[in-house]
């Protein structure tokens, strides 16, 4: 029996073109999935969803997509977004939390030069999308970038112009694609669903700050009344000062009012190790939640997921220190 993929198209430079303003996407999705070339037992369909820059996808966009899936996912095989890559790391994530479960594959791509143009990578990686999702039996969600494949809750986009645009962020790749080949890199650990949603909801009432040296305490008091939830991107392995401009008592008084404060690290690799100073462990103590080896576009969308399902803070900071979707707890 042949496999049928749907292919959605989202936008990005994949399907971009030359404009007065700069690229933007305006590529028909039926002449993007001209540029796939199925084997003899596949069978692509095609659904224009949406034609936006990355820059413009929002958490309503995620759910747009994550809903299509859903309503679709009794038709098809696997699925592949064709997505701009300044925002894919934050949507792959955002799918794999609002499609925990999913027992198919949901595929992720894009370019750094657009389709038809000299010295694109388009082609190359929507043909990797397919035989990735073609002939593996991993199921969830996935980027699939430049020859690799890597878990959608790992991936980071690290380069703004080369092909190599996407990492896998403290995971292994899953997958190398080379010669119209895939061969399976690393098996993800099984996993048991840390709660019930059904739903596909977030709450996008989240905040995030990029602590620098310097940083008003302030801020703290906008959150408190604006935010359901902060993450905070502190230094090196979680700490943060307390010291002349003293972070520590706006962190307690959200955490207080029940607002959660997830910290996070500016430091892409090796993820934190929260007690090993004396700035990290004052955090904690000031209710500071670790967020371990996670990265960032996977702690604003879990968090916006977390949020959606329930308001108690100490629920809220099991289920966001429970590896969901391969998103934590590796290295
Ligand atoms: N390479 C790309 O796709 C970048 C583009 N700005 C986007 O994210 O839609």
């Amino acid at each position: 029996m042949n496999k049928k993929y749907l292919v959605i198209t989202t936008g990005g430079t994949i399907a971009s073109a030359a404009t007065e303003k700069g690229l933007a996407p305006n590529m028909a999705a039926d002449e993007l999935i001209a540029f796939f070339q199925p084997g003899p037992e596949v069978e692509l369909a095609v659904l224009d969803l949406m034609a936006k820059d990355s820059t413009n996808m929002q958490p309503e966009d995620w759910l747009l997509i994550a809903q299509s899936i859903q309503e679709q996912a009794e038709k098809y095989d696997g699925f592949i977004i064709t997505h701009g890559t300044d925002t894919m790391a934050y949507t792959a994530s955002a799918l794999s939390y609002l499609l925990y479960g999913f027992n198919k594959p949901v595929v992720l791509t894009g370019s750094q030069i657009p389709l038809g143009m000299q010295y694109t990578d388009a082609e190359s990686n929507l043909q990797d999308a397919l035989l990735f999702i073609n002939d593996t039996k991993l199921k969830g969600v996935f980027i699939v970038f430049n020859g690799l494949a890597m878990v959608g809750t790992r991936a980071v986009k690290t380069k703004t112009q080369s092909y190599d645009a996407f990492e896998s962020i403290n995971y292994p790749y899953v997958a190398r694609m080379m010669h119209g080949k895939v061969n399976q890199l690393y098996q993800p650990e099984p996993e048991t669903l840390p709660l019930q949603t059904g739903t596909l909801a977030l709450d996008t009432n989240i905040f995030m700050l990029k602590a620098f040296p310097g940083m008003t305490v302030d801020i703290f008091d906008y959150l408190k009344t604006h935010a359901h939830g902060v993450i905070i991107e502190s230094f090196g392995n979680g700490g943060l000062p307390f010291e002349r401009r003293n972070l520590l008592p706006g962190i307690q008084s959200l955490t207080d009012a029940g607002i959660p404060v997830v910290i996070t690290t500016q430091i892409l690799e090796e993820g934190q190790d929260i007690s090993l100073y004396e700035v990290g462990q004052r955090v904690v103590e000031a209710g500071g939640i670790t967020a371990g080896d996670m990265n960032t576009e996977a702690i604003v969308a879990k968090l916006m997921w977390v949020l959606a399902y329930t308001d108690d803070i100490d629920e809220i900071t099991k289920l966001l220190q429970t590896s969901v979707a391969h998103d934590m707890g590796f290295v």
